[in-house]
C-alpha cells in the first residue's frame, strides 16, 4: 500500500494572501484526512511564506494519520521538529531563498552532517527521510547516513513524462531497486499529479508514500477537495 500524504503548503499560501485565517490550515488538514488523506505534509520555509512555524505547532494535536514535516535542517527547524515530534521528518537541502525544492542531497558530501541530525531525530523517536535524486551514488550514500527512508525527487520525472514516460521513469526504477536492495523504504514527491501519478505507482513497486501538494490543491479548485483526494487515491491502485 502506498500512502497519500497531502501537502497543505498551498492552503497556507492562499490564507496568507489576505492576512486573516481563511482558508483555515487546521480545518483543511482535518478535512483532507476526513476525505481520505493518509498523511499531512508541511514544509515550513525560513520566510514563512506559506506554512508558519506556529501552524506546525497547531497541526500536531489535530493530525490523526501521519504528520510529515519537511525542510532544511537549520537549528530553528530542528528545534521545531523536536518540539512537535511528528511521525516523520523529511530533510531537504533547500537554500533559504529557494522558490521551491529543486535538488536532492549530495549524501556523500553531507554524510557527517546528515548522520548527526538523523541521530538527533532518531533519539527523539522520529522517523527520518532524506530528499534525493536518482543518482545511485546518492542512494548508496543515503544508507550511510542512517536514514530510515529516502524521498525520491520526482520533478525530473514529472517534466519528462509528457515527452516520453518510459524514459522518464527509467532512472527512478533503477534508484528504487537499489534502495530496496539496501533496505531503504521509499517515499516520493514533487510535481506528482493526476497525469503522472499512476504510471509512477505502477512502476515503483516498493513505494511507501507520496506527498503531493501543488497539483492536488490546484485540482481541488476544479473538482473539490474531497473528490480530488479520492481521484489521487485511485491513482495509487
Ligand atoms: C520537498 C518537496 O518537494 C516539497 O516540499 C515541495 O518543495 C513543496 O514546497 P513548496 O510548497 O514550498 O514549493
Ligand atoms: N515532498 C513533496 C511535497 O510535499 C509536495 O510537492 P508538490 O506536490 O507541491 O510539488
Amino acid at each position: 500500500m502506498t500512502r497519500l500524504s497531502v501537502n497543505i503548503n498551498k492552503i497556507a499560501t492562499l490564507r496568507n494572501a489576505r492576512g486573516g485565517n481563511t482558508p483555515n490550515v487546521c480545518e483543511a488538514a482535518i478535512n483532507c484526512e476526513r476525505f481520505g488523506a493518509e498523511g499531512i505534509t508541511v514544509h515550513p520555509r525560513p520566510d514563512e511564506r506559506h506554512i508558519r512555524y506556529q501552524d506546525v505547532r497547531d497541526l500536531k494535536p489535530l493530525v490523526t494519520t501521519e504528520f510529515n514535516i519537511e525542510g532544511y535542517p537549520n537549528r530553528e527547524f530542528i528545534n521545531l521538529v523536536l518540539e512537535v515530534i511528528p511521525d516523520q521528518v523529511t530533510l531537504v537541502p533547500d537554500p533559504p531563498e529557494a522558490l521551491t525544492s529543486n535538488a536532492g542531497w549530495d549524501t556523500v558530501e553531507n554524510k557527517d552532517f546528515l548522520i548527526n541530525i538523523i541521530k538527533e531525530f532518531h533519539d527523539a523517536g522520529i522517523r527520518t527521510s532524506i530528499f534525493v535524486d536518482t543518482n545511485l551514488t546518492n542512494i548508496e550514500g543515503a544508507i550511510a547516513t542512517g536514514t530510515d527512508r529516502i524521498e525520491l525527487y520526482t520533478e525530473p520525472y514529472a517534466t519528462n513524462y509528457p515527452k516520453d514516460k518510459e524514459a522518464a521513469i527509467s532512472a527512478f526504477v533503477s534508484a528504487a531497486k537499489r534502495a530496496g536492495e539496501l533496505g531503504l523504504a521509499i517515499n516520493a514527491g514533487h510535481d506528482l499529479s493526476l497525469e503522472n501519478l499512476n504510471y509512477f505507482y505502477q512502476n515503483i513497486t516498493n513505494l511507501a508514500e507520496v506527498s503531493i501538494g501543488h497539483a492536488l490543491i490546484s485540482d481541488a479548485l476544479y473538482f473539490g477537495l474531497e473528490n480530488t483526494i479520492q481521484m489521487y487515491r485511485r491513482c495509487l491502485k
